[in-house]
This record gives structure tokens, C-alpha cells and sequence, in this order.
């Protein structure tokens, strides 16, 4: 186990309380709605006491790779320092930047590697504003007591209807034709141009993307089989087949929804292209680890593979421009000289609809976690949630306290809490680590500052929170 780590103490004094909210005679308790944006919840809140534990301006919140503007809105509307960026940090400006903030918010390019959250001393919580959490090393975070949240299939129907586009413009050879138009050359062909309507669709990965695809296709005429690790219940005239190598003897395209694991690094390649059919087609739109491209190419010259679309790859730019090089990825070139292959630029979850949704998703869960302290939707930690203290209840402050899951820490946090009036406890862990939440009612600021010390020094101690 590391060090505990140092953050930033919380000063005793009142915190900024939002000066819109009201305050009623009559307030009564409001649970915190699900994920609803924070502007459209506030008159719902408003009975609820803001909890901060820092004066809302102190928060320092570093968004990066173009985070949709609902999501600055939120957090900014909180009164947040909030810094933005349109594309992604080197590793060294990432480090120095980290070092500073409470909060970071990336997609799917930032590495969030052990090496660069060690530098980041104050951080309390990362907010993934998409559905991979791959780029963010999660037991490190944990570790440090760091929350990381995503949004698990807000661009989910995006990335569903992005394949059905593809699986037709393949099949149609789209891309080729296009491109031949563009530069002046009329080509009509028929051959090996085909309807997708009685075709095989071979999902790898039913999860959100992969069952909203089945559906898509499903009322497109195609049969859709699927192939998962887990047993999964098959969406209207789906059928899940029992191997990897069964999908690919049977689908006429294959179509990958795998997260970025060991498992699934390099999950097609030689040998798996040789089990496809003859002049069967590829789409990856899930991580670009997933398909050994060298061996895709080779597949594709022999004409094994008739087209392929590629929307990720295992090296992606920080940002937008002429990257796609042979310095970013050695095969670029012979990738780029195929034909019928639709190379996109990792714009599966990239519409306005999507980005929108995230944000509003992954700024709610950020607010939360920052005001309440409330995991829910956590990858990382453990899932807990607390109501809100009411503006009834002003003298409570909320203890959190994260740990490492060793016997006898309960005891020792209760006598700690002992003292006072502990009015709700709620304790849970996943592996090593635990995050209990307590709020304790009439308690001074000497006595919150006392219970955080006392917290402080148990050897179990990953980090405190009080909040009031
Ligand atoms: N291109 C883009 O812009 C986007 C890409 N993605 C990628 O798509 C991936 C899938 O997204 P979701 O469907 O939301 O994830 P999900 O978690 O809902 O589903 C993934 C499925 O894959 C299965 N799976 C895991 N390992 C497997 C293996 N070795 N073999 C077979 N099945 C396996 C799981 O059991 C699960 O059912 C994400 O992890 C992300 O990397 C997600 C959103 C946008
Ligand atoms: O839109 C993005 O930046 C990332 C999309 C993606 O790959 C994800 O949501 O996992």
C-alpha cells in the first residue's frame, strides 16, 4: 500500500452556499434525482443543503479532449475553476497540469497511467466523458482514494448506428465508389455489391452496443448471432453461439463490442481471419488493440476479408490535424492504399446527441461526489449512496472516509464516532478498498476538525472527507 495522500485541508469556515437556492420554512427531504443536469434539478433540490467541502471557488477542474458544453456548464455553474482544453496534453504538460486540480475530465485519448496520477496530489475524482474506462489505470486510482466515473451507454445508440451505416456501405462498396466519383471517374458496378437483408451479422460483445446493433439489424431482414463470455438473453430472433471461431465460421460480418482487456488484445488476428468466411467483412469500433491490423491487411490482400471499417486504433492523436501517419502507426500507409476500407477517426460516440447526454451525465456524477460524496456509478469504488442533508439539518457534517479493506477499521472509525450523534452509516468495499459515510449531527467546527484528525491518523486511512 502507498502513502496516504496529502490533499488540500478544508477550511473550517461556512462554505459558499449558492445564493439561488432557497430556503423554506417548510423544507422537507428531496432525494438526489438520478442524472438529471444540475440546472434542471435545482428546483427539486432546492430543500437540500449543498454540501462543500471547500468554498465552491477552490475546486480546480481540468477538462480535456473537447468536453461537451453541457458538462462545462454544470460544473462551472457550480462555481468551479474550471480550465479547458479542445484536445488531449502530452504526457509531461499532462503531469504538470494534474499536479494542481481536484478534478480531471478526458475521453478515451488521455492516459491516465500510475506514472501521472502519482503527481497528482489533490485529485479526488476522474470523470471519463464516455464509455471506455481503458486510458484510466483503475486500481491505481482506488488506491489513492481517487473516484472514477463514466457515462456506461449514453453514446451507445451512436456507435450502434454508425455500424449499420458501415455494414451497408461496405457491402455496397460505398467508400471506393465515392472516392472514384471524387476524382472524376465513373465506375458502375454490380459485382460483389450485395443487399444486407438475409446476411449474417456476427456480434462479439452483447453488451449495451452490441444488443442495441441486434436490434438495428434484427429489423434490417439480417440474422444476427453473437459471441460473449457471459450467457446473455438473445434480443428478438438473436442467438448467442458458443465460441468465437463458431461466429466467424458463420457470419457473412463480424462486428466487434469488446472493452480493451488482455483477453481481447489482439482477438482477431492471423489465425482468426482464416476462420471467417470467404469475402466476409470487418468493423471495429471498439478499441484499436483488439485486431492485429498487420494481420487484417495481409487478410484483406488475399481477399479473405472483402472490406473492412475501422473507426479505432492502437495509437490515436491527442487531437484533430494530418496525423495519420506512419509515425503514429508503421502499416498507416498500407492501411490507407486498401480498397473498400472506411477508416474514421474514433467518432463512434460523436454526435451531438451523445456528447450532449455525457456531459450532462458525467457532471452530475462529478457535482455529487465533490458536494455529497455520493459513488453512485462509480467504477472504481464502491456504489454508495446517502439522501442529502436538508437545510433543517444545519449543524451535521458528512464524514467520508476511505480505507483499505483490513479487519478491525470499523471498530476503530466508530470509536472515533462514537462521541457524537452518528445519524446514518453506510459502509461497503470492492477488493481492497472500502468508503464508508457517515453524517453526525450537532457537531462544531472543533469537533469536525478533531474527528478528521483522529481519521486522519489510522494506519488504515486512504483519505477523509468531511463535508458540511
Ligand atoms: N468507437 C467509439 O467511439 C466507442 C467505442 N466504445 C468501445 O466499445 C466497447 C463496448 O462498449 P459497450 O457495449 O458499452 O460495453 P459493455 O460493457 O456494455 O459490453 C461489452 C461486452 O463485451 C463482453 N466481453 C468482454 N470481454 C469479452 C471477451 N473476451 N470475449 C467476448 N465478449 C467479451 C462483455 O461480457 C460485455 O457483454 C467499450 O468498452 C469501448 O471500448 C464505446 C463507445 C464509443
Ligand atoms: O468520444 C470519445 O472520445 C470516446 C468514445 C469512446 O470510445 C468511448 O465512449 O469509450
Amino acid at each position: 500500500m502507498t502513502n496516504p495522500k496529502p490533499i488540500s485541508q478544508p477550511s473550517l469556515a461556512r462554505p459558499a452556499v449558492s445564493t439561488s437556492l432557497s430556503v423554506s420554512p417548510t423544507a422537507t427531504f428531496h432525494s438526489p434525482p438520478a442524472s438529471s443536469s444540475f440546472m434542471a434539478s435545482l428546483a427539486q433540490r432546492a430543500a437540500a443543503k449543498q454540501l462543500k467541502p471547500f468554498n465552491t471557488e477552490d475546486i480546480k477542474i481540468l477538462l480535456l479532449e473537447n468536453v461537451n458544453q453541457t458538462g462545462r456548464d454544470i460544473l462551472s455553474g457550480q462555481g468551479y475553476q474550471v480550465e479547458f482544453h479542445k484536445a488531449s496534453l502530452p504526457e509531461d504538460q499532462l503531469i504538470e497540469k494534474i499536479r494542481d486540480v481536484h478534478v480531471i475530465g478526458i475521453r478515451s485519448k488521455t492516459k491516465l497511467t500510475a506514472k501521472v496520477l502519482q503527481e497528482a496530489k489533490n485529485l479526488l475524482v476522474i470523470g471519463c466523458f464516455c464509455i471506455g474506462t481503458n486510458q484510466v489505470d483503475l486500481e491505481y486510482a482506488a488506491k489513492q482514494g481517487i473516484a472514477v466515473f463514466n457515462s456506461p451507454f449514453a453514446n451507445s445508440r451512436s456507435v450502434a448506428e454508425l455500424v449499420i451505416a458501415e455494414i451497408i456501405a461496405l457491402a455496397r462498396q460505398l467508400g471506393d465508389r465515392s472516392n472514384e466519383l471524387h476524382r472524376g471517374t465513373w465506375n458502375k458496378v454490380s459485382a460483389k455489391c450485395w443487399e444486407v437483408r438475409g446476411k449474417t451479422l456476427g456480434i462479439v460483445g452483447y453488451g449495451h452496443i452490441g444488443s442495441q446493433l441486434s436490434v438495428l439489424a434484427d429489423a434490417m431482414g439480417m440474422n444476427v448471432i453473437y459471441y460473449d463470455v457471459v450467457s446473455l438473453m438473445a434480443i428478438g430472433t438473436a442467438r448467442q453461439v458458443p465460441t468465437l471461431e463458431a461466429l466467424l465460421g458463420e457470419a457473412d460480418f463480424v462486428t466487434l463490442h469488446v472493452p480493451e482487456t488482455p483477453e481481447t488484445k489482439n482477438m482477431l488476428g492471423a489465425k482468426q481471419f482464416e476462420q471467417m468466411k470467404n469475402g466476409s467483412y470487418l468493423i471495429n469500433a471498439s478499441r484499436g488493440t483488439v485486431v492485429d491490423i498487420p494481420a487484417l491487411i495481409k487478410a484483406m490482400r488475399a481477399g479473405k476479408v472483402a472490406g473492412a471499417a475501422l473507426d479505432v486504433y492502437p495509437n490515436e492523436p491527442a487531437g484533430n490535424g494530418d496525423y495519420f501517419t506512419t509515425d503514429l502507426n508503421p502499416w498507416a500507409e498500407e492501411l490507407r492504399g486498401l480498397n473498400n476500407i472506411i477508416l474514421t477517426p474514433h467518432i463512434g460516440g460523436s454526435t451531438e446527441e451523445a456528447q450532449r447526454a455525457i456531459g450532462i451525465e458525467v457532471a452530475d456524477a462529478l457535482v455529487r461526489y465533490i458536494n455529497q460524496g455520493v459513488t453512485l456509478g462509480s467504477v472504481n469504488l464502491p456504489e454508495i449512496n446517502m439522501r442529502q442533508l436538508t437545510l433543517d439539518e444545519p449543524n451535521h457534517a458528512r464524514i467520508i472516509y476511505i480505507h483499505r479493506n483490513v479487519p478491525g477499521v470499523l471498530r476503530r472509525v466508530n470509536e472515533i464516532l462514537g462521541d457524537h450523534n452518528v445519524d446514518k452509516q453506510i459502509s461497503d468495499s470492492k477488493g481492497d478498498i472500502a468508503y464508508l459515510m457517515a453524517d453526525v449531527s450537532d457537531v462544531r467546527p472543533e469537533d469536525i476538525k478533531e474527528i478528521r484528525d483522529s481519521l486522519d491518523g489510522l494506519s488504515s486511512r486512504i483519505l477523509t472527507r468531511v463535508l458540511y
